[in-house]
């Protein structure tokens, strides 16, 4: 089991009063023989979901606390750790596969094996007969899915997400949150995700973590089973219809909005 943990952190950023994030401590798992953790982080605006991402991710330094991957200090980005963003940038004019099989050649994957890997990568995220488009001709959801394989292409132990499907319409949200549960199923990667969808992180997560402002904090923290079950085949509506969801959903948006002032 490799772990990816933040451990008291603290962020706060150059010229600021007070701090950003204050002692947070999260732990994300993954495992060589089956699913990793699926950790989901929610809260309200400001609440400090993205820097501890940037934590995770290397980006940002935390200020006090320590981040670490299997007790190693994490000082910077890492092909160990693969980050998504909402609007990533891919190269427009590449096809879908040139632009998985650009990353695969950062990693040193010779010439000959890249389009076949390639291929596999976006074939993991249902992807397969979209190789030869070029990026402009893909719709969002199709564009999220390609920064998916890229992301993959350096087989990373974690995947960092920052509200990678926040900028899709709904009924391509909902068909992206399967996609990745599949891929976590299947590349057996630890993901660290944030999302503002109450659903989604129901649906996604083997446990949320809720955050909230002032500075940032963890409020709560819920192990959830839903997206375990999908993967164990019961269909997603199925879930979602589920009393089960409905009562996690209320519980979740009270731990949310808790505190807040009316
Ligand atoms: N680079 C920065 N410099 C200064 N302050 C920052 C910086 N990035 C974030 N902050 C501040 O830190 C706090 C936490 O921001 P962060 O983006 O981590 O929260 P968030 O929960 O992801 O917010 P949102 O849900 O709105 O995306 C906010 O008060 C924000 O203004």
């Amino acid at each position: 089991m490799t772990h990816l943990t933040l451990d008291k952190v603290s962020v706060h950023y150059d010229g600021q009063p007070a701090p950003a994030v204050e002692r947070v401590s999260l732990d994300i798992g993954k495992s060589d023989s089956g699913r990793g953790d699926f950790v989901v982080l929610v809260g309200r605006s400001g609440c400090g979901k993205t820097s501890l991402l940037n934590v995770a991710a290397g980006l940002v330094e935390p200020a006090g606390g320590l981040a670490t991957v299997d007790g190693r200090p994490i000082t910077g980005p890492g092909s160990d750790r693969a980050v998504v963003f909402q609007n990533d940038a891919l190269f427009p004019w590449l096809t879908a596969r040139e632009n998985v099989a650009f990353a695969l050649r950062l990693r040193g994957v010779p010439a000959d094996k890249r389009a076949r890997r390639a291929d596999e990568l976006l074939s993991l995220v249902k992807l397969g007969d979209a190789g030869d488009k070029r990026i402009w001709e893909l719709s969002g959801g199709m564009r999220q899915r390609v920064g998916l394989a890229r992301a993959l292409a350096a087989e990373p132990e974690f995947l960092l997400l920052d509200e990678p499907l926040g900028a899709l319409d709904a009924l391509t949200r909902e068909r992206m949150q399967t996609t990745l549960l599949d891929l976590w199923a299947a590349a057996q990667v630890g993901v660290l995700m944030v999302t503002h969808g109450i659903e989604e992180a129901l649906v996604l997560a083997t446990r949320i973590v809720v955050l909230a402002p002032g500075p940032g904090h963890v409020v709560r923290t819920f192990e959830t089973h839903f997206g375990r079950r999908y993967a164990a085949g019961e269909p997603i509506r199925a879930i979602k219809a589920d009393p089960a969801f409905a009562a996690a959903r209320a519980e979740l948006t009270d731990a949310i909005f808790e505190g807040e002032a009316a």
